[in-house]
């Protein structure tokens, strides 16, 4: 299938091309197996959403994928090498997993320039990544300073450094003020629109509904979904119809057989199957008095909590027995 182009930008877009690729990757700890087996593709042009519960493996991989753990088995490329043989890394992929890994008493603007020299980067691209940040005017404050907010800003500025075709963000959004949330969504969208890989983990589904166009669900460190976002939100929305009247039984007898029904309360009925016309119309044919007819979505994040149910169990059963130990 040919992709439509997003927008222009220096990277190709819509080609399909593969920036971050994770093949077969395992990563045990012990008698952990946090990764299993895991095989996914993150494409340019695109912000592919990694989510799971807390413990699924998200923070393994994406350190896998930054070369900062070593696989157990399979292989995790950016570019179509692995992060420990790339030229010049900060060109390959940007990365944020944590925030606080900065020394207090640097400056913003000293603490990018030993990154870029370290990695063969102009003076240049300090400010400009200052700039796109919104750090320029705080540029010559040490960081020991700065809020949460801005350290953020500051290791995505790293990120941004080399200009690079890839970026990974181990949950971005964790404790920022809802401001803070808005300009990195927009920020994660822009990067995606300029043509480059985008990969960011949340362990929340309402996070990734507004931002991500590709998702990747794991749970227990396993593969549970790899789709795009539109047709996952397809697949999951629009499909129960809550019915309340005096006579919702009258109705379940009058429902056919593709109907699914489950009781709700004393006078209603939650249906599936059918849509709110359809049931409208068969009340209305049968004479059924009806109080409420109203199409309910289950929510994403309802969605994503009964996929990933089984491994959350697990996780509670691990906690349990560790805890009774
Ligand atoms: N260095 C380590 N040594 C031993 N076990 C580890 C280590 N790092 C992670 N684990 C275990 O591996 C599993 C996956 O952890 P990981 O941090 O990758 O999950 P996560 O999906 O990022 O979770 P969270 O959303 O809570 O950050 C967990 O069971 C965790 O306890």
């Amino acid at each position: 299938m040919v992709r439509a182009p997003v927008a222009r930008g220096p990277y190709p877009i819509g080609s399909g091309e593969i920036v971050i690729e994770v093949c077969g990757l395992t990563k045990r700890y012990g008698d952990v197996l946090a990764v299993d087996d895991l095989t996914f593709a993150v494409r340019p042009g695109e912000v592919t959403g990694f989510l799971g519960p807390n413990g699924a493996g998200k923070s393994t991989t994406l350190r896998m994928i930054l070369g900062l753990d070593a696989a157990s088995s399979g292989t995790a490329t950016v570019g179509g090498r692995p992060y420990a043989a790339q030229p010049a890394p900060l060109k390959a992929v940007g990365a944020l997993l944590d925030a606080g890994a900065v020394l207090p008493s640097r400056t913003a603007y000293h603490h990018l320039l030993a990154l870029a020299a370290g990695n063969g980067i102009s003076r240049g691209r300090v400010a400009a990544v200052l700039a796109e940040v919104g750090l320029d005017g705080v540029a010559r404050r040490r960081t020991g300073t700065f809020s949460l907010g801005m350290r953020q800003r500051l290791g995505i500025a790293a990120a941004l450094l080399g200009d690079p075709p890839a970026l990974v963000f181990d949950e971005p959004l964790n404790g920022l003020d809802p401001e803070g949330i808005v300009w990195i969504r927009g920020l994660m969208r822009r990067m995606a629109a300029e043509g480059r890989a985008v990969l960011v983990s949340s362990h929340l589904m309402s996070e990734m509904a507004l931002t991500a166009d590709h998702l990747i669900v794991i749970g227990r460190g396993r593969l549970i979904a790899d789709t795009a976002m539109k047709v996952f939100i397809d697949a999951h929305s629009g499909h129960e119809v809550l019915v309340r009247g005096p006579q919702v039984e009258t109705l379940r007898r009058m429902l056919p057989p593709v109907a699914e029904v489950r009781p709700d309360g004393a006078d209603g009925l939650v249906v599936t199957g059918m849509d709110a016309a359809e049931l409208g119309a068969l009340a209305a044919a049968g004479g059924v008095e009806l109080h409420e007819l109203t199409p309910r979505e289950p929510s994403l994040e309802q969605v994503f909590m009964d996929l990933t149910r089984d491994a959350v169990e697990y996780q509670a059963e691990i906690g349990e027995k560790e805890t009774s130990r």
